[in-house]
């Protein structure tokens, strides 16, 4: 199977190196075209044997799935360079939340999915979130869930659902490194502790939490429990994080929500316009 990858910036990059290394992908399989060409020859000489296309029509014409990994706003060139070429049988998939699976069918041809991943798939673990699109075949929705599977725990969402999934799975890994840099931040300039011991520290922590938590009957609410001694310290200190943090994440999620209505809107539009 021969893969496309339209887009080597940060994504295009993680997912092609990801593939590679769980085992799933050979370099050989893979057809790569990007906008600076630097980025495509640094992957290529990476993984030799990774194919680059002298275009993006020339990477989808040559490929049975398509991965397109640009942002929103550079869907509308990639899907006008790509619609002419692509065949009923090929898949195409969009790693970008803010292009309806609708709009795809409109402007290509063949098969289409979302799919979200994480940056966190760097490391073979998180989620990735998987909408199909109404002309995949069961195999092909068997294939792109192997696909995933080889790098994440793909979990099938319903289209409607996919921002705040994409909250939690895609976002959250920034989320949670800016409250680690607090945490770290806080803990240097009051205290003094070197920088890298409390950086070493805080890592450490969090990779252990994480792990706690994928033990059974430990969840969040649960673990908060088993830390707070009564009448300790922790209790005393997590009374003070809750007020400082009430509601942040109902605003961070509001954010999110309105900032994705509107590069919605923007992607529709420019989809729809005729220059
Ligand atoms: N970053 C993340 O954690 C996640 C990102 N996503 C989604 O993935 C998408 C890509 O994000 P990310 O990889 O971070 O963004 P980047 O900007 O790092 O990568 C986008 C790449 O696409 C290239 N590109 C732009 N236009 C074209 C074109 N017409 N033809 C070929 N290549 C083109 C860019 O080229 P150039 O190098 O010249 O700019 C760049 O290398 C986004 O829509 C984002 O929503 C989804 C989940 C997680
Ligand atoms: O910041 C963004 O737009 C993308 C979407 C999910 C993670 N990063």
């Amino acid at each position: 199977m021969k893969v496309g990858f339209i887009g080597a910036g940060s994504m295009g990059s993680m997912l092609t190196g990801s593939f590679i290394r769980s085992g799933a992908l050979r370099p050989a399989d893979i057809l790569l075209s990007s906008r600076t060409l630097s980025k495509a020859n640094a992957l290529a000489n990476r993984y030799p044997g990774l194919q680059i296309a002298p275009s993006n029509a020339s990477a989808a014409l040559d490929s049975d799935l398509v991965f397109l990994c640009v942002k929103p706003m550079d869907f509308r060139g990639v899907l006008q360079e790509i619609a002419p070429v692509v065949q009923p049988w090929q898949i195409v998939v969009s790693i970008t939340s803010p292009v309806r699976i609708s709009s795809l069918e409109e402007h290509l041809p063949c098969k289409v999915a979302k799919i979200i991943p994480s940056i966190v798939n760097e490391t073979l673990a998180g989620s990735s979130l998987v909408m199909f699109g109404s002309r995949l075949e069961e195999r092909d929705r068997a294939l792109l869930f192997r696909l995933f599977s080889s790098i994440s725990r793909p979990i099938q969402v319903a289209e409607e659902e996919v921002r705040v999934a994409s909250d939690i799975a895609s976002c959250g890994p920034a989320f949670m490194a800016n409250l680690l840099e607090q945490f770290i931040e806080a803990a240097v300039s009051t205290t003094g502790i070197a920088r890298e011991t409390a950086s070493v520290l805080a890592r450490d922590m969090l990779l252990g939490t994480a792990r706690l938590l994928q033990t059974a009957g430990c969840s969040p609410a649960e673990l908060q429990k088993r830390v707070s001694v009564p009448g300790g310290i922790t209790a005393a200190a997590l009374e003070e994080l809750k007020q400082a943090t009430d509601g942040a994440f109902l605003r961070v999620l509001r954010t999110t929500h309105a900032k994705f209505a509107e590069d919605l809107d923007k992607v529709d539009a420019s989809l729809n316009s005729d220059g």
